[in-house]
């Protein structure tokens, strides 16, 4: 009896929350290192799906940078990397291709489908939902920075039901250009700006962004991250995770978190719990006629 009690507790505790999210958007970006096992892929697609039964929109947008290097690897080219950033040869841009759109995408959107969800997966290359151009004037080779996301497709989706399951793939406009490759740290942020997401979630292998001691920061701002990612406590994978924060949140998101995708349920735990868990990036506080705005905001 006692135990049949702490369920309900446990639903109308959530139930805030849930009137709180009704009707947002949520971009999840599923980062390769939280899609390691295939419990946890289960536990993923189960939290997904009831984010959607309770009225929430989710778009994902996923990574897989650890299968691409994997792959590389078997195939004997070398995997480069600059500041987190994949430096992407033609050869090394197939593979890309083929893991991330061809592989990972059809398998997280099977998933999604059998656990009882209408999710459609598409690479930024269909109908070039997401354009980008070379990165650093080429130095990255295939490499590119996004120009443009079509965010009323993405939202035509959501509104027809679909959750849409986003490659990190962009399309070059230049015939037989082998298209962008994308960080999906990247993808992820500028996807979210522009379909106005409420949130951002990064899943990925690590509890949240770290002080050098290993200590998890709860919380950081542009500042914070600028700090960091100067005297090295950032650095690697999380450098370009951080970046897309903070842009995000200056480019109509209004929340964005790293959490750790290794945790069970982990995106419920962070929507629908008040600790919240990771770390979460708030908009450098201002004030207007005494009115804190951004705290506000970030509050939300
Ligand atoms: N200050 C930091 N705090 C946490 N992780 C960090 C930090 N600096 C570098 N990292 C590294 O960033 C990694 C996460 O980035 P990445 O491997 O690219 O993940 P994903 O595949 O989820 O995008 C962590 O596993 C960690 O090794
Ligand atoms: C340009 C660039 O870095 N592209 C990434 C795309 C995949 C990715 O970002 O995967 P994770 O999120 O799992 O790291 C890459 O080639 O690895």
């Amino acid at each position: 009896m006692q135990k049949k009690h702490q369920k309900v507790q446990v639903l109308l505790d959530a139930i805030p929350h849930i009137k709180k999210f009704y009707g947002k958007t949520i971009v999840i970006k599923y980062g390769g290192s939280a899609q390691t096992s295939p419990d946890l892929q289960e536990k993923f697609a189960e939290d997904i799906v009831l984010l959607k039964l309770v009225g929430m929109n989710p778009v994902i947008v996923h990574g897989g940078g650890a299968r691409i290097s994997e792959l590389l690897e078997k195939l004997n080219i070398k995997s480069e990397f600059i500041d987190g950033h994949r430096v992407t040869s033609e050869e090394t841009m197939r593979v890309v291709e083929m893991v991330l759109s061809g592989d990972i995408n059809k398998n997280i959107t099977s998933l999604l489908n059998y656990h009882g969800a209408k999710a459609i997966g598409i690479s930024g290359k269909d109908s070039s939902i997401i354009k980008a151009k070379p990165k650093d004037n080429g130095k990255f080779g295939y490499t590119g920075v996004v120009t443009e996301v079509n965010g009323q497709l993405i939202n035509n989706l959501v509104k027809e039901g679909f959750i849409p399951v986003i490659a990190p793939i962009a399309d070059s406009a230049t015939p037989s250009h082998p298209g962008f490759n994308i960080n999906a740290d990247v993808a992820a942020s500028k996807v979210a700006s522009a379909i106005n997401a409420q949130k951002v979630l990064f899943l990925t292998d690590i509890k949240g962004v770290l002080d050098k001691e290993g200590n998890l920061l709860n919380s950081l701002d542009k500042n914070d991250v600028e700090k960091y990612k100067k005297d090295g406590t950032i650095a690697g994978g999380m450098i370009p995770k951080v970046d897309s924060c903070i842009d995000a949140i200056y480019n109509g998101v209004n929340k964005a978190h790293i959490i750790d995708g290794r945790v069970e349920h982990s995106i419920l735990l962070e929507l629908f719990t008040s600790d919240g868990i990771g770390t979460q990036f708030l908009r450098k506080n201002g004030t207007n006629n005494g009115i804190d705005i951004e705290k506000l905001l970030n509050e939300i």
